[in-house]
């Protein structure tokens, strides 16, 4: 063990499009978002391995020994643990990343919603292998004693995303593998088939994020788009083909959006993407009568919405234009509260994972990641 106390940080995401599609092989473009999940990695000589996840209200502490034994079932197992629970995915990591098992406390906070189509578990994985990585010594800790925030470099980037993949598959069982890439890397990517390209040039874009608050999992929702597909292959690959298409010519826009004069018509073509899209996801069967709702009082303001992650329930996005008025966007935050929803304005392409100084952690969250 490297280290005796280590705190690391990850980003949520919004999927601006190719939601589920991606799964099957389609381009997503995806963005991080300015709200963070927060580990902290403490290695102590207690000979007891705890786990606290306050956001789920989780807490869990084993002895070493008895999970050495189910290092053993694991090692054996291994393909069955894949299927078992969170609680779970913790020590199959441990016995896979340390040669021997350590005794350590791991805390986890974030400032996402969970299970509400944010990446909140992609953040959560990508945490638990930079941290747990690190404290191994597979990959140095990046913190500079004068720096308050350090950051890894590509190759171990790349080890991190790798393993956080592994997290995701076993909270989603059929991962694309974008939202851990968002949560490693950062800033906006296109997606397609494992493969991450970095999308740098992007204009700003105002984006207004709606939790409809009904509590939904990716992993059923997945497994739903799948049996669809398998059911009906003729109907549904033509969908699929559409949202890659709709990936795309958003891609083109963004990118013309930067290298001419933005004007009305890009905005428009951006918010008829939005609108077939969502048609699209409601085709696929992840829609919500809530997220219809969105969509509804949104448009009666002359915004354009659509689900964002797995939908059937969680969040929406709504594009704003640089010219909507903040009239207009606190009206209709406020019909959308007005439902029951959460909604605010956003920020987004924070960075991707970080290791961070104390210092750089508020201290709201440091307190919740130091209680235990
Ligand atoms: N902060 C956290 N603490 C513990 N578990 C978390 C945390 N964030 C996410 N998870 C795990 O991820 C699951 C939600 O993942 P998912 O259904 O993919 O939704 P999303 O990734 O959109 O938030 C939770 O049920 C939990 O198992
Ligand atoms: C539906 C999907 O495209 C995104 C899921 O995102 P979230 O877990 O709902 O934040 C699944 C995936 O890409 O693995
Ligand atoms: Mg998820």
């Amino acid at each position: 063990m490297q280290v005796s106390e280590l705190f690391v940080s990850a980003p949520g995401k919004a999927i601006l499009h190719g939601e589920h599609a991606v799964v099957h092989g389609k381009v997503a473009l995806a963005v991080s978002l300015n709200l963070r999940t927060y580990l902290r990695l403490e290695t102590s000589t207690t000979g007891k391995v705890c786990i606290n996840l306050p956001n789920i209200d989780t807490f869990f502490c084993w002895d070493v020994s008895e999970l050495k034994q189910l290092i053993t079932y694991s090692h054996v197992m291994r393909a069955v643990f894949k299927f078992l629970c969170m609680k779970r995915s913790l020590v199959f990591t441990l016995c896979f990343i340390f040669s021997e098992l350590p005794s350590l406390t791991v805390s986890v906070w974030s400032e996402l919603p969970t299970g509400a189509g944010l990446g909140s578990s992609a953040a959560y994985s990508v945490c638990l292998a930079a941290a747990l990585l690190s404290a191994s010594g597979a990959i140095p800790t990046p913190l500079k004693e004068w720096d308050h925030t350090g950051r890894w470099c590509q190759e171990d980037l790349e080890l991190i995303n790798s393993w956080a993949f592994q997290g995701e598959t076993i909270i989603h069982g059929n991962p694309s593998g974008v939202d851990n890439a968002v949560g490693t890397w950062g800033g906006m990517l296109r997606f397609l088939a494992g493969k991450i390209i970095p999308l740098n040039r992007v204009p700003l874009l105002r984006i207004l994020l709606t939790n409809t608050k009904v509590p939904r999992s990716t992993k059923v929702l997945v497994a739903r788009v799948k049996d669809k597909i398998n059911k009906f292959p003729s109907i549904m690959t033509p969908v699929l083909d559409s949202v890659d298409a709709i990936s795309c010519t958003c891609e083109k826009v963004l990118s013309e959006m930067t290298c001419e004069p933005i004007t009305g018509e890009h905005y428009n073509i951006l918010e008829e993407l939005i609108d077939i899209n969502q048609h699209h996801l409601n085709v696929m069967g992840v829609g919500h009568p809530t997220l219809d709702t969105l969509c509804q009082v949104t448009r009666t303001r002359g915004l354009h919405s659509k689900l964002t992650g797995a939908g059937g329930g969680g969040c929406g996005i709504t594009l704003l234009r640089p010219e909507t008025d903040y009239s207009v966007v606190q009206s209709t935050v406020q019909d959308l509260r007005d439902c029951g929803f959460d909604c605010w304005e956003t920020s987004i392409g924070g960075p991707g994972v970080q290791q961070h100084s104390p210092l750089s952690i508020k201290e709201e969250s440091l307190e919740i990641l130091r209680r235990y």
